[in-house]
């Protein structure tokens, strides 16, 4: 009878590795001396010890070749929720994901840890505090929160110790750092075209931005712990800073560091919110004739103008998690991350 090798604990495979969060994690785990695979659609750099596996998630037998002799598999790919295309995020995230499980257990790998978000509790109203036995949002706000539900349902819901097949989920919320393709270049870009002079709301919003290297942390703390006798099996667990900070007093730090003047003047949050519905509705009427993607989306409406952060105490319990870089020190190396995109004036 043939006998199986079991896979090193030490090589594992990053499925979404090219992207701004994953190729941070590689870069960690190629410190901490794994051996690393990465699985994504693009290749968008090299680096010494990692092997690019071009690939589709959605296509079993290129997922099998990346994953043969791994027992560790970190899954962060995920379409940018700005496409806005629900067949697209319905695909990768709802099939794909069940792929991804799908290859895992035939390649023998024993641990997936899954990028989640936050967000799958967020409906657009106040979320203060938020501990992980809040109750998926029941009307999420858009396509990508929906799925990004469902994978992580799938993902708990394949956590099988009697099989061998260790599952957890990371929930970030707001990531952010050197390299990110979202928050700083959108917040410039708006800078950019004068639209940065609004504070929708109040101003007093708290919510939780979260620095890559802690995201990344937790991640790698959720892997090295995930056995079949530790609780975190099947379970979701929150990972932020653990400093709620004003939304608009982030953005103003991260714009006035870029050299930007900060928002000063306030709009009310449900005139905001009404107009961004109607663009996004116009959008959607109009799609036969014009595309157009609205900068106001009510989704970002609602995270610019209501408090949305997370308690992390079951991920400082479980994980021995804490962050391992303060707020002040991240958006300082943020804002120094990028000089292409300081105001010349
Ligand atoms: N950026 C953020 O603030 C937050 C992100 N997340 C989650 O973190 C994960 C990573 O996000 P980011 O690094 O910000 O995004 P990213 O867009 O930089 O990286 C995602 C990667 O997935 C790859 N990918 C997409 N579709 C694929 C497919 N069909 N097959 C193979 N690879 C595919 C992309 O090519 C990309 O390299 C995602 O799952 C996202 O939902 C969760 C909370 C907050
Ligand atoms: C905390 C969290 C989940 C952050 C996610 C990142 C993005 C959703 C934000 C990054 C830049 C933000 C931004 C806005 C909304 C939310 C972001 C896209 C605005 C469009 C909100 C309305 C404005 O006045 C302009 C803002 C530009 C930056």
């Amino acid at each position: 009878m043939a006998t199986r090798v079991r896979p090193s604990s030490k090589r594992c495979a990053v499925i979404g590795g090219s992207g701004f969060l994953g190729r941070h994690l590689v870069e960690k785990l190629l410190d901490r001396g794994y051996s690393v695979s990465v699985f994504d659609i693009r290749q968008s750099y090299e680096l010494p010890g990692v092997t690019f596996y071009q690939g589709d998630l959605c296509d079993k037998q290129a997922l099998l070749a990346a994953l043969k002799d791994v027992s560790l598999v970190f899954h962060c790919a995920s379409p940018s929720p700005a496409s806005d295309d629900r067949a697209l995020f319905e695909r990768v995230n709802i099939q794909g994901t069940q792929t991804v499980i799908q290859s895992c257990i035939e390649s023998g790998v024993q641990r997936l840890v899954l990028t989640s978000s936050a967000s799958v509790v967020f409906e657009g109203t106040d979320v203060k505090n938020g501990r992980e036995d809040l109750p998926y949002a029941k009307k999420p706000i858009d396509y990508y929160t929906k799925t990004k539900i469902e994978q992580e349902k799938l993902v708990l819901k394949a956590c099988d110790k009697q099989k061998g097949f260790l599952t957890v989920a990371i929930r970030p919320h707001g990531i952010f750092g050197p390299r990110d393709p979202q928050l700083v270049p959108i917040l410039v870009d708006t800078a950019r075209r004068g639209k940065m002079k609004f504070i929708i709301g109040d101003g007093t919003n708290l919510v939780d931005f979260t620095f890559v290297e802690n995201v990344v942390h937790g991640h790698i703390l959720a892997a090295e712990r995930l056995r079949a006798d530790s609780p975190i099996c099947g379970k979701p667990y929150h990972i932020t800073n653990d400093e709620p900070i004003r939304f608009w007093d982030f953005m103003s730090q991260v714009l006035v560091g870029l050299g930007y003047p900060p928002p000063r003047y306030h709009l009310p949050y449900s005139l905001v919110y009404g107009l961004a519905l109607l663009l996004w509705l116009l959008s959607v009427l109009l799609s036969p004739l014009i595309s157009f993607k609205p900068t106001f989306t009510p989704m970002r409406v609602a995270l610019a103008g209501t408090h949305h952060y997370y308690n992390c105490k079951r991920a400082k319990e479980d994980l021995g998690y804490t962050p391992v870089v303060s707020l002040k020190d991240a958006i300082a190396r943020t804002v120094e991350s990028y000089p292409h995109l300081r105001c010349e004036a």
